[in-house]
């Protein structure tokens, strides 16, 4: 079940080359590497096929050049997401004690809350090298993880409705709201990807999806200077698509697979960031991006003529997933004589949960 497969020399090398430091002046930017912005109203209500796969093609070009795109016109409306991080951050202000009675504790459910500390994201897959990490310099952020309700196996982790009114319930539809777009999104990829519209339909459609509120509570700045502490470390997502909800601190920055360089994601209103995961770009034969990104100290406040705060931010990631008995095994338009599939199949659980067993403690 925790069996996991992972191209290691891809993962040693990023481990040499990846630069550990976190601070936002690090940054250089670069005017070709671009995170483009698309209009998906375009895609979502076409009346042609020419129409649609224009912005399909404008979708996979995204995901080939950089791995991530903003949509605009996604047709989540903006009351939807305001509701979904104001219960968010209720969630977040409850005390410590009510907090872990809704612990995570096991990998194959992933759901539940994950206090400061206990996640340390990275590119290894080697439990012991994780967990040296996870002491050294642990993300700052609390998170709370939520499953598809249904499942017949795994809980999820509620609150007592009393202490945040609503919660269960504005999750629970955010997610059903979030699954409906990933699966439009999809279309769009299967199109770029000159497969049917509907080719990945039915191979989606179970929700195996992950909810993810994140907190990152104002910290001291000196504290996110130490080598290798960031709010989120430098990771890639090990599912097909994510989609990110941010507020307006930033602090999202993304990886140049040509320079190197880590370039900020910076907040666009109305917008959603959309990346490719892990698992779609070795569906497709790594014809997508799945590119590293990290969250740093955006700009901080002083406190004192030798201190200064970083503010607290928040965002809620969906890391979609396809079903956990799809085999992925390399698109069929992805492949050809000179192009020959590079990765074994594997199916979605065998990846998805052999990955998160290696991040937590
Ligand atoms: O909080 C963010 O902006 C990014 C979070 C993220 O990358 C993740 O949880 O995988
Ligand atoms: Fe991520």
């Amino acid at each position: 079940m925790f069996a996991i497969t992972i191209r290691r020399s891809f993962v040693n090398n990023i481990l040499k080359t990846r630069n550990l430091s976190t601070l936002a002046q690090d940054v250089r930017s670069d005017s070709t590497f671009r995170i483009p912005l698309i209009d998906f109203s375009n895609f979502r209500n076409a009346k042609s096929y020419g129409e649609k796969r224009r912005v399909a093609d404008e979708v996979v070009n995204g995901f080939k050049e950089v791995g991530f795109v903003y949509l605009t016109g996604h047709g989540i409306p903006k009351e939807t997401i305001d509701q979904a991080f104001s219960q968010s951050a209720a969630l977040f202000r409850l005390p410590a004690q009510t907090k872990e009675t809704i612990a995570w504790d096991d990998p194959r459910a992933n759901r539940g809350y994950v206090k400061i500390g206990r996640e340390r994201v990275t590119q290894s897959a080697d439990a012991e090298e994780i967990a040296a990490l996870r002491a050294q310099a642990p993300d700052f952020k609390e998170t709370m993880e939520i499953g598809r309700d249904w499942d017949p196996v795994w809980k999820n982790k509620w609150s007592q409705e009393k202490s945040v009114p609503g919660f269960k319930q504005t999750m629970l539809s955010f997610f059903q709201t979030c699954h409906e777009l990933h699966s439009i999104v999809m279309r769009s990829v299967a199109l770029g990807l000159n497969l049917d519209e509907n080719f990945f339909d039915d191979k989606i459609d179970e929700q195996c999806h992950n909810l993810r509120l994140l907190s990152y509570p104002a910290v001291q700045r000196s504290l996110l200077s130490k080598e290798g502490q960031a709010r989120a470390g430098a990771h890639s997502d090990y599912g097909t698509l994510t989609l990110l909800f941010q507020d307006s601190v930033g602090g999202l920055e993304v990886q140049n697979p040509h320079t190197k360089h880590f370039q900020p994601a910076t907040p666009i209103p109305g917008t959603i960031v959309i990346n490719a995961g892990d698992l779609l770009a070795r569906w497709s034969n790594d014809v997508f991006r799945s590119t590293l990104h990290r969250v740093v100290a955006p700009a901080a406040q002083k406190i004192s003529n030798t201190e200064s705060m970083t503010p607290s931010r928040q965002s809620i990631a969906f890391f979609c997933n396809p079903n956990f008995d799809t085999n992925i095994e390399c698109l069929p338009t992805c492949t050809d004589a000179l192009r020959p599939s590079k990765y074994d199949p594997v199916t979605t659980e065998q990846y998805i949960v052999g990955r998160l067993a290696a991040t937590y403690s």
